[in-house]
Order: C-alpha cells, then sequence, then structure tokens
C-alpha cells in the first residue's frame, strides 16, 4: 500500500471559493492544472476533446461519486476523492482487458466550497490518470448542493479482443489480483471514529487498482473478467450470471491479513467478510482457462462449475448467507 501523507500539489492555494472564481474562471484553473498524452490530439478549451483511438473501437465507462454517499470531506482530502474518482473509472477500462486512454469530469459544486477544493480534486483525477498513462480531456461544471463527481473513461483494446463477464465457462480457474476487504475495513475504522490502522484507512481513501494486469490477463487468456466494486461475491455473481455458470470460492485460498483479522476482532466483524464483501478496492477478479499459466502475481481462489441448483457463487461449496457487496438501493448497513 502507498503512503499518502497530506497532498501538497506544490501550488498555491488557490483563495476564495468556487463562486467567487464563477464557472469560466473555475474551468480555467481547473483545466490550467492538467497534463496530456500523445493520444490527446484536441485537450480541453474546445466543444469537444478529440482522442486517438488507434484500434478503431472505443471503449467507455462511466461511474458517479457523491458526497455522503461515496466520500465525506472529514474522511478524505479532495485529492484523495480526485484519485478514487479516476480509479474506479480507469479500473472499469483496465476489467475489459483494455488500456485507458482519457478522461471526462462532470463536476457539481456548491457556490460557498473553497476553491481550493475542486483543485486538489483535479489534482488527484490527473495524477490517477497518469498512474494508468491516461489524460483528463474535458469536463463540465454545474452549480448544485451536493458535491457530485461524476468521471466517464475512455480507453483502447489495442488489437485484443474485449474480456467481458459472459466467457466463463465450467471447468475454468478463478483468479485474482489486487486488493480484497481493505477499503471495506478501512470503511469500518473510518466509521467507528478512528484514523488507524493507516494502511486500511490509505485504501480506503485511496484505491490501488492493478491496472495493467487487465491488458495482461486479456492476452493471457481470461475469459472473463470484472473489477470488485461492489464485493467480490457481487461482482462475481455478475459473472456467473451472464456466463450462465456457478462459481464456488474456497475461502482458504483468500488470505485474510493478520492486521484485517485484528481489526475484525476490534469492531467486532468477520474480517472474511470484508474480503468476500467489500468493494472499492478495485481488484481485478478473471476466469482463466483450466491449463492457462496464470499470469504474475494472480492468486486462484475458485473455480467455475456448470450451472446447478446452487446459488451462482457459493463459498467453500455453501451460499454466502450475508449480502454479496453494495447495493444503493439494498437495505441495512449495505444501503
Ligand atoms: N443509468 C444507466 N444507464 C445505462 N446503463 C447503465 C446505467 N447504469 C448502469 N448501466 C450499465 O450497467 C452495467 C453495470 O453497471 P455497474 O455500475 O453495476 O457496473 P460497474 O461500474 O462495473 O460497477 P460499479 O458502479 O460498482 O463500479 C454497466 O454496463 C453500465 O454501463
Ligand atoms: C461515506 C461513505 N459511506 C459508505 C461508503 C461505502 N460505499 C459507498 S459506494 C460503495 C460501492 C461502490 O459504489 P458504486 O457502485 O457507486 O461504484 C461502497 C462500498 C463510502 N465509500 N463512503
Ligand atoms: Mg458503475
Ligand atoms: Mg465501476
Ligand atoms: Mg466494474
Amino acid at each position: 500500500m502507498q503512503l499518502s501523507g497530506d497532498y501538497n500539489g506544490g501550488r498555491a492555494r488557490t483563495p476564495g471559493t468556487v463562486g467567487e472564481l464563477g464557472e469560466f474562471g473555475l474551468i480555467r484553473q481547473l483545466t490550467s492544472r492538467l497534463t496530456t498524452t500523445p493520444a490527446v490530439r484536441i485537450g480541453p478549451g474546445d466543444d469537444a476533446a478529440v482522442v486517438a483511438a488507434p484500434d478503431r473501437r472505443v471503449v467507455a465507462t462511466t461511474d458517479i461519486l457523491l458526497e455522503g454517499r461515496h466520500f465525506r470531506r472529514d474522511w478524505s482530502t479532495a485529492y484523495d476523492v480526485g484519485r478514487k474518482a479516476a480509479a474506479e473509472n480507469l479500473a472499469d477500462i483496465a476489467a475489459m482487458g483494455a488500456f485507458p486512454t482519457a478522461l471526462l469530469l462532470g463536476l457539481v459544486v456548491p457556490a460557498e466550497l473553497p476553491a481550493n477544493w475542486p483543485m486538489e480534486l483535479m489534482d488527484g483525477i490527473r495524477d490517477e490518470a497518469q498512474v494508468a498513462s491516461a489524460a483528463v480531456v474535458g469536463g463540465d461544471v454545474v452549480r448544485g448542493a451536493t458535491i457530485t463527481v461524476s468521471i466517464t473513461a475512455l480507453g483502447d483494446m489495442r488489437n485484443r479482443e474485449p474480456v467481458t463477464r459472459f466467457g466463463a465457462r465450467p471447468g475454468d480457474v478463478v483468479a485474482f489480483t489486487g486488493w480484497l476487504g481493505w477499503s471495506a475495513a478501512g470503511h469500518a475504522v473510518l466509521s467507528r471514529g478512528f484514523r488507524s490502522p493507516r494502511a486500511f484507512v490509505e485504501a480506503h481513501r485511496r484505491p490501488e487498482p492493478p491496472y495493467h494486469a487487465g491488458p495482461a490477463a486479456a492476452g493471457l487468456g481470461a475469459t472473463a473478467m470484472t473489477d470488485v466494486s461492489d464485493g467480490l461475491v457481487a461482482d462475481l455473481g455478475h459473472i456467473a450470471e451472464a456466463s450462465k455458470v456457478r462459481i464456488d470460492l474456497r475461502s482458504a485460498d483468500l488470505d485474510v491479513p493478520a492486521q484485517m483479522s485484528d481489526i475484525g476482532q476490534a469492531v467486532g466483524v468477520d474480517p472474511l467478510h470484508w474480503v468476500l464483501t467489500g468493494g472499492e478496492d478495485h481488484a481485478l477478479v478473471a476466469t482463466f482457462p483450466p491449463d492457462a499459466k496464470l499470469p504474475a502475481r494472480w492468486r486462484k481462489i475458485g473455480d467455475v462449475l456448470a450451472p446447478s441448483a446452487q446459488p451462482q457463487v457459493t463459498v467453500d461449496g455453501a451460499a454466502w448467507e450475508k449480502a454479496g457487496g453494495w447495493d444503493h438501493f439494498g437495505s441495512g448497513e449495505e444501503s
């Protein structure tokens, strides 16, 4: 896990409020912070951006972050929110086996918001985009009551075939790379008013999806893939449903780090619950043919089976009784 420390973008704080900057002052300030890549032929400032698409197929995805629902300003800095908003979108591009190229930022902010907040947000988005070799190419700003960060990501297949949710076959193995349950453990810590252990809190604030593993898995024959945004059981449920298969996970293959067990004990939660149902780490989980050599840093965690009367995702052969992950309209603590 990376250490974030306090963010210092190396630039003077932008004084005043968003309202004082005005729409076009805000846009000018935001876009002045951006960097570009060779794929960006026309960046922000025109009616639309123009981005190279060598493959001639554009990969496109969008995800929204809402204050209070996805982040809290007393838990995360604007820079953290920017990193996370970019990460969750870039992870969806990687989960198709594609290479991210560009991001667009839709931003809703109240007029009273200190102008520095959207500046640090933009720095976070820009820096996370750079991790994945992408750039911010445009966006929109609107005044509104609740801070809303809506990102659209574009990507390029570079001649690979997309890895969908519907290609898993009985006999395939299930494997993942990245982090599972760390963000959920960090969220549990923050919810109880603590700020440590730092590694888990940082994982919640700034997930580190394994972007490069997506195209690598595609190149090595992955049959289905997704990023874990809602929870492993829930997201594998989408693969099982789309592929018309059953997936059985082996809990003994799901590492629960000792420190996560300690937090679980302290807050009265079985840490395996975080690993199986915690979202927001954006690990990549994929299915591979039985004879495939798993790429480096992927770990086998289960098997693809023929459909049966059993639930579509089981753990050690049995249903996981609790919710498999986050549901925006579900009930209980996952709502
Ligand atoms: N409002 C919508 N209009 C059209 N398609 C939608 C809408 N919401 C979701 N979808 C589509 O439904 C599919 C599943 O969406 P979902 O948001 O669950 O996926 P995800 O982004 O991978 O997960 P998460 O939002 O947890 O990161 C995606 O293909 C998405 O584009
Ligand atoms: C303040 C606060 N409360 C709760 C959570 C937990 N949370 C919110 S959305 C989500 C799943 C992914 O959402 P989506 O499907 O929209 O990508 C999770 C696990 C949080 N991050 N911040
Ligand atoms: Mg989504
Ligand atoms: Mg997503
Ligand atoms: Mg996804």
